[in-house]
């Protein structure tokens, strides 16, 4: 029986799309483009549109497969080794941060969670401030805003809250603390809550089913299962793109070289990965800041087990959030935090949680009443909250160093603090911080004095992270960025970067948002230069 779903990618590929699988190229080979991207994320995605739709010649190079709606079964064990980087169990280095980003066709946002917010205006004054980025203002950005809102179906979520959602609304209320509803990229969504498995119903405006499909319509070209190795530079320019072949596995380079030649290249590997392929290729890092200033919002969290069932699975993820520990400080002084409310699923749940043995099983036991909080700290505004630096292991591959700092431990408590008493307010029989030395506290009171007293510190206190930015810092002083504020890669000719790496701090929101905006607009500015005539708009 066929799918009552429609598969926009099978149609398309049988409509006659150029995909080319790498794990299917049995020779060495080389393409020629107008323009090469490196990645298919929200970055990548946005750019291959504007230009392709500008009637540029584009390859977009993918390392992750070409998957559809048909693949995403709602399964965590079957998602996370095919859509994510290192099976969504990338570590920093010293692996006490655990990080999740996308690896297949529209990259992370194939697998994210649908918040949709603009860049906050302090971000954006302290950019111009400090890295001098005139033109990013919330009145310049706001058109591209628009844009990016109406392509990608931006819009207030329907939807009553899931309980998750529901209980941050409701403990915050009782304690006079703002909430607001997020909005979603999402058109015809069933409320089914497994988007970080990819949308099985196709309702997730990801790039896989907008930006990526229309490039394709318009004569791109998309390679998978190729993996960027190397951009080889003559002179101040790239001359080509040096690419390793995967297997069928996805896992493996199967041996097999593809060469990419064109006028301009486009890196848009999303944060860590972007940087750590500039390192490789050796690209001119004239003040060392390549891949320094790598921000991931670093993220708590705190679980409050409830007597009603929960269902944090069920439902819309992340409607609610509360930026009143943002605001309640000026963007440079004592780190603020964003509170959500993230999808709960077995897998990604029992392994965050703290605790083994028995303890580990009651607590997953009570999987159904298990309400979770997450604090995303603000990271980048303060010298003591520097981010990490990207760094190559000895084969070549991107490794994030991210120290935690004692200013960000005192965020990391004061977050947890913040936590459990909206969730105690909200009703909460019990909360534990997801850290290993709390105890599953039973009132206020006694988790004011346990985490008060909780020593903080790496492993034991388990940090997380969806939102990787950072590395390409984005400046037109030469020493304080590694590209232009029109993305362009500082001493070469024919490189820009396009996507979350571009950001001078962390956003301070989730940060998808600001890379359609701002990718938008710099690939628009860039098919303006490439063709000569303005570029058209995609909404
Ligand atoms: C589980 C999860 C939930 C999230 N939820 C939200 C949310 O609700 N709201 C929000 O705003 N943000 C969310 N995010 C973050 C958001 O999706 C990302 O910030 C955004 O997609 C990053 O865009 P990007 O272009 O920088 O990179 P990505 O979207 O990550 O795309 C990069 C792509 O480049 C490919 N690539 C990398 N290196 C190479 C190489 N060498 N060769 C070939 N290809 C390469 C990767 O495989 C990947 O497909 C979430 C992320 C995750 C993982």
């Amino acid at each position: 029986m066929s799918s009552p779903i429609p598969d926009p990618i099978a149609a398309g590929i049988a409509a006659g799309w150029n995909v080319i699988d790498g794990a299917s190229v049995a020779a060495d080979r080389t393409i020629e483009a107008d323009v090469v991207i490196i990645g298919s994320g929200a970055g990548g995605g946005v750019s291959a549109e504007i230009l392709a739709l500008a009637g540029l010649k584009v390859v977009i190079v993918e390392e992750g497969a070409l998957k559809s709606s048909k693949d995403f079964k709602m399964r965590e064990a079957d998602a996370y080794p095919a859509l994510y980087q290192e099976s969504a169990a990338r570590k920093t280095r010293d692996k006490a941060i655990n990080i999740l980003q996308g690896r297949t066709v529209g990259g992370s946002t194939t697998v994210n969670w649908t918040s949709s917010f603009r860049t906050p205006k302090p971000t954006l004054d302290y950019w111009q401030k400090n890295f001098g980025l005139a033109s990013y203002t919330p009145a310049l950005l706001a058109p591209w805003f628009d844009m990016m809102e109406a392509r990608l179906s931006v819009g207030d979520w329907q939807a009553p809250p899931n309980e998750n959602n529901d209980l941050l609304k409701r403990g915050a209320a009782r304690l006079g603390i703002a909430t607001g509803a997020i909005r979603r990229n999402v058109k015809g969504c069933w409320n089914l809550g497994y988007c970080g498995m990819g949308c099985p119903t196709n309702a997730k405006q990801s790039m896989l089913v907008t930006t990526i499909p229309s490039a394709l319509s318009h004569g791109a070209t998309l390679v998978t299962h190729a993996r960027a190795q190397r951009l080889v530079f003559k002179g101040d320019a790239v001359d080509s793109l040096l690419c390793e072949a995967m297997d069928a596995s996805g896992l493996a380079a199967s041996g097999r070289v593809l060469t990419l030649r064109a006028k301009h290249f486009i890196v848009a590997g999303g944060a860590i990965n972007s940087p750590a392929l500039l390192l490789r290729s050796r690209a001119p890092n004239p003040h060392g800041l390549l891949g320094r200033r790598t921000f991931l919002h670093p993220t708590v969290i705190s679980a409050g087990i409830f007597a009603q069932r929960v269902d944090g699975y069920a439902g819309a993820p992340q409607t609610i959030y509360s930026d009143h520990f943002l605001e309640t400080g000026p963007v440079d002084g004592p780190i603020g935090y964003k509170l959500e409310a993230p999808p709960l699923h077995p897998l990604l749940l029992s392994t965050t949680m703290a605790g083994y043995g028995q303890a580990h099983t009651d607590t997953m036991r009570q999987f159904p009443h298990v309400q979770a909080v997450l604090a995303l700290l603000r990271d980048g505004f303060h010298a003591d909250a520097p981010g990490g630096s990207v760094g190559l292991t000895r084969e070549g591959a991107a490794l994030l160093d991210y120290p935690i700092s004692e200013f960000l431990w005192d965020g990391v408590r004061r977050a947890m603090l913040s936590m459990a008493e909206i969730q105690f307010a909200a009703g909460a029989a019990s909360v534990q911080p997801v850290h290993e030395l709390a105890e599953r506290y039973t009132s206020w009171d006694a988790a004011k004095k346990g985490i008060g007293a909780l020593p903080m510190r790496e492993h034991i206190t388990r940090i997380v992270s969806a939102h990787v930015m950072g590395g390409c810092t984005m400046s037109d002083d030469e020493r304080r960025g590694v590209v232009g504020a029109n993305g362009r890669y500082h001493g070469v000719r024919n490189l820009s970067v396009h996507d979350g790496s571009l950001f001078p701090t962390a956003i301070g929101a989730n940060p998808q948002l600001s890379i359609y905006a701002v990718t938008a607009r710099l690939a628009s500015d860039l098919a303006r230069e490439l063709t000569g005539k303005p570029a058209p708009r995609v909404a």
